[in-house]
C-alpha cells in the first residue's frame, strides 16, 4: 500500500552571520548551507497495519510524513502510496489520507468547529448521506457534542487535538498520517485517542502511520516500529523484538514476614531496597528466570505478595538510540 524506495530529501538554508557589517555583506552575497534532512529512506507499509515512526529531535519523521502527504517534493527516490506519486497526483491523492500535523491546525480559527467540517465535507466532496452517518459516528466516538458548535481558538488543546482527529476523517481516509497527535495532551485525552486510532484501524482497516516522542503511544498503538535517525531507517520490526533485545531485566518485589537472617540473592540479581519486609531486586531474563528467583527467594522468606514489572517502554528506546549513537 505504502512504497518508499531511497527518498533522499536537503534543505537548502541561508547561512546567518551576527554583526551589522556581515548583514550588510549578506545583502550582496548569501552563503547557503545544505542539511541532509533524509538519506535513502525505504520501507514499505501494508494495508490495516498501524507503524510507529520514531527517532529523536531533527531525525526526519515530519520530512517524511510531508513527502508522504505530497506537501514536499523529495530530491530523490520513489514513493507511491496506493498507486499514486503522492506530490504528482495531489487531487486524486488526497481523498485516499487523512493528515494531522499536532503542531499544526487545519481547521479555521475562528469558525464553530461544525462550521470547518461542513467545508471539508464540500472540499473533498463527500456525499451528504455519508457525511451524516460519518460526522455523527465521529462525534459520538471523539465525544465533541459540547464543542461543536466553538470556534476553534477557544478550544482548550484536547479538544483541538479530538477536532482536528475528526476533519482529518470527514471524507473517510484509508491511511492516516498523525504527527506527533498527543502532544500537549493530558492523561485522559491521551488515552482517548488513542483509543480511536486503535478503533479505526480495527473497524475500518485504517492504515496509521503515526510519529511521535510518547513511548506509551507507540506502546499502545504499534506493532511494528521503523526507527529513523540522522536521516537514515535504523530499525524497522516488531515492538516485540525490541523488548527482546532491551527489555530483558524485570524487577521483583517480595513483601514476607518479618526476617532477620541474610537472604541469599538470585545470581547477578542488583539490589534495589532491602528491609526485614520488603526486597526489591533487579535480574537480567537473560541469565536468571523470573521464576527460579521467586522460587529461590521463597525457599528462605514467607512471602506474602510478589509484583514483577517489566522495564519501561521508555528505557528500552534509550538503550535503542544509545546503540544507534543518535
Ligand atoms: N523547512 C525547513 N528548512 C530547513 N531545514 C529544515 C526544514 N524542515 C526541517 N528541517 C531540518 O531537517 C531535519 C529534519 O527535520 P524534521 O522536522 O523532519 O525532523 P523530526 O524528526 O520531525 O524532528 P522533531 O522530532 O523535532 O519534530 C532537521 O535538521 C531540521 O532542522
Amino acid at each position: 500500500m505504502i512504497h518508499l524506495e531511497g527518498i533522499s530529501k536537503s534543505y537548502k538554508i541561508a547561512k546567518r552571520q551576527t554583526g551589522l557589517r556581515q548583514a550588510a555583506k549578506a545583502l550582496f552575497y548569501r552563503e547557503y548551507t545544505t542539511i541532509a534532512a533524509l538519506k535513502d529512506i525505504s520501507f514499505s507499509i501494508n494495508q490495516g497495519e498501524i507503524v510507529g515512526y520514531i527517532g529523536p529531535n531533527g531525525a526526519g519523521k515530519s520530512t517524511t510524513i510531508k513527502i508522504m502527504s505530497g506537501i514536499l517534493v523529495p530530491d530523490t527516490g520513489k514513493c507511491t502510496i496506493m498507486g499514486c506519486t503522492p506530490w504528482k497526483e495531489r487531487t486524486s491523492y488526497v481523498k485516499n489520507i487523512g493528515v494531522v500535523f499536532g503542531q499544526r491546525s487545519q481547521l479555521w480559527w475562528d469558525v464553530p468547529v461544525m462550521d470547518s467540517f461542513e467545508l471539508l465535507k464540500d472540499i473533498y466532496k463527500v456525499p451528504q448521506q455519508e457525511y451524516q452517518t460519518t460526522i455523527k459516528l465521529l462525534i459520538e466516538t471523539l465525544e465533541l457534542q459540547e464543542i461543536v458548535n466553538s470556534p476553534v481558538r477557544q478550544l482548550s488543546l484536547g479538544q483541538r487535538m479530538r477536532c482536528e482527529i475528526a476533519a482529518s476523517l470527514i471524507h473517510s481516509p484509508q491511511i492516516l498520517f498523525l504527527d506527533e497527535p498527543t502532544i500537549g495532551l493530558d492523561a485522559v485525552s491521551k488515552i482517548a485517542v488513542r483509543k480511536f486510532i486503535k478503533t479505526i484501524n480495527k473497524e475500518k482497516g485504517v492504515t496509521v502511520i503515526l510519529t511521535t516522542h510518547d513511548m506509551n503511544d507507540i506502546e499502545a498503538l504499534a506493532e511494528r516500529v521503523i526507527l529513523i535517525g540522522k536521516g537514515n531507517v535504523l530499525y524497522d520490526g516488531h515492538l516485540e523484538e525490541l523488548r527482546k533485545r532491551f527489555g530483558t531485566r524485570k524487577t521483583i518485589t517480595a513483601d514476607y514476614s518479618q526476617n532477620t537472617s541474610p537472604i541469599k540473592m538470585p545470581a547477578g540479581a542488583e539490589i534495589l531496597s532491602y528491609t526485614q519486609e520488603r526486597l526489591s531486586i533487579s535480574i537480567d531474563t537473560n541469565h536468571t528466570k523470573t521464576s527460579d528467583a521467586i522460587t529461590q527467594l521463597s525457599q528462605q522468606v514467607e512471602l506474602t505478595d510478589v509484583t514483577i514489572e517489566t522495564q519501561p517502554i521508555e528505557d528500552i528506546i534509550v538503550k535503542l538510540y544509545k546503540e544507534y549513537q543518535i
